[in-house]
């Protein structure tokens, strides 16, 4: 019996609490958190690993820097953003056969690696930035090229039909110029997102609604989104188009395909004009990811990811609830205290990497979210801060001498309860 049948016995009643969480989704109040899932639906895996989807082909990621023609640049970008779909929304479900609830990060909560292959090396920094509510910051660089992606998010939930999922937050790409000095900006927007197949017991998740990537050198690129019974009837659909800013008529690219399997890329507004060609395509089946590398758990810092949640994981893993629950209550135990200590000595939890933004309004937004209906202020209300990588920060931290594990101990039982 494969996972879906599985899930699908216990959707219908056999034994499992699949339907006690359903009732529980239907009195929803917006927290994710707070919702209680039945085991199956557990993950060991913390959202802040999530940043780390940006970059599975980080040759893709780095490939703008070597196409000088903006138009081409801005089509490279679009095709690369539509290439981490399909690990950013289905690789879950496809892995286990349902998506997966994952932990939910403390604050401080550190995510680092590296990806090496012919691209270079590229480096990934994950750093939970706020827990109330709950912000995850990211940075992304090819060293090679300069290539260069940072963003924030946090998900606002609501229950109609189906938990459906704002992303709030962006995602700010940066490309080297080889004719400038100025290197050239893309802001990219999220989609949201809704879970399906909750009722038989193996939710998966559909994007909806439309998202886009506008460039400092006046392109942009709109994506919509569309599941099966929609424009073309299939799941994971979308049809996306690359015009010049503020044209949206006059279509230099047309992309379309399912983000989960291939899509093509042809000139002009429609693909099949008799003047459009075919200029690119993507089947994931046929490419190569890489993996990232991450450092072996006793030489990872204390409130690096995989290192904090081990025993948790490890608990989900066994199956065993009641250890979850402890293990978890633990951290949260000891990062309330956290908080009250810092309240009662007047000080605030020092971010390692990201800083929020005071010197508004952000030139970014400002220039390029009108374009795509982003605000100056970036919700900052929503996320804790407008967050911005701080390379000061992460040289200093880079900087740091390899903590003594007296050291490590130390944090992990004031910040980790362990
Ligand atoms: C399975 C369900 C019943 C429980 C709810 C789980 C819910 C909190 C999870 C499910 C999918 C998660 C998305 C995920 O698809 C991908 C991303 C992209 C990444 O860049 C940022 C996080 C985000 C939006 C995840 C948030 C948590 C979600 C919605």
């Amino acid at each position: 019996m494969d996972s879906a049948q599985q899930n699908s016995n216990a959707a219908a009643g056999g034994g499992s609490s699949w339907g006690a969480f359903l009732k529980s989704i239907a009195s929803f109040n917006g927290d994710l958190a707070s919702l209680t899932a039945p085991p199956f639906i557990l993950s060991g895996t913390s959202l802040t690993e999530f940043s780390s989807y940006w970059c599975e082909h980080p040759p893709v990621f780095a490939a703008p820097a070597k196409e000088s023609d903006p138009a081409k640049r801005a089509l490279l970008v679009l095709k690369w953003f539509l290439t981490t779909l399909k690990q950013q929304y289905a690789s879950r479900s496809e892995q286990y056969g349902n998506e997966k609830k994952p932990l939910n990060p403390f604050l401080g909560e550190l995510f680092l690696g590296k990806w090496e292959d012919e691209a270079g090396v590229t480096e990934l920094i994950s750093e939970q930035v706020s827990h109330h509510p709950p912000a995850t910051a990211y940075n992304i660089t090819n060293l090679p090229t300069g290539v260069r992606l940072e963003g924030y998010n946090a998900q606002k939930a609501s229950f109609s039909k189906t938990i459906n999922i704002k992303q709030i937050g962006h995602a700010v790409l940066t490309v080297p110029s080889s004719t400038s000095d100025q290197p050239d900006t893309f802001l990219i927007t999220l989609p949201s997102l809704h879970i399906e197949g909750l009722i038989f017991g193996s939710p998966f998740i559909e994007l909806d609604g439309a998202s886009y990537i506008t460039s400092s050198t006046g392109y942009t690129a709109k994506i919509d989104y569309s599941g099966k019974g929609w424009l073309s009837g299939k799941k994971n659909s979308f049809v996306a188009s690359l015009y010049p800013t503020g044209k949206e008529k006059e279509v230099l690219y047309n992309v379309s395909g399912q983000w989960t399997k291939s899509f093509e890329i042809h000139s002009g507004a429609a693909k099949h004009n008799s003047k459009s060609t075919l200029v690119d395509s993507w089947d994931p089946e046929k490419q190569q990811h890489t993996p990232l590398t991450v450092a072996p758990i006793e030489k990872q810092h204390p409130l690096e990811s995989r290192r904090a949640w081990s025993k948790v994981a490890n608990a989900i893993l066994k199956g065993d609830l009641e250890a979850v629950g402890q293990e978890k209550s633990r951290i949260e135990v000891a990062q309330r205290e956290a908080r009250a200590r810092e309240k009662v000595e007047g000080r605030m939890w020092q971010r390692r990497y990201f800083s929020v933004y005071t010197d508004a309004p952000d030139r970014v937004l400002t220039q390029l979210g009108p374009a795509i209906g982003l605000a100056e202020h970036g919700d900052a209300d929503k996320t804790g801060g407008l967050w911005r990588f701080d390379a000061t920060k992460a040289e200093k931290e880079r900087g740091q001498p390899q903590l003594s594990d007296e050291e490590a101990s130390k944090i992990a039982k004031e910040l980790l309860g362990q």
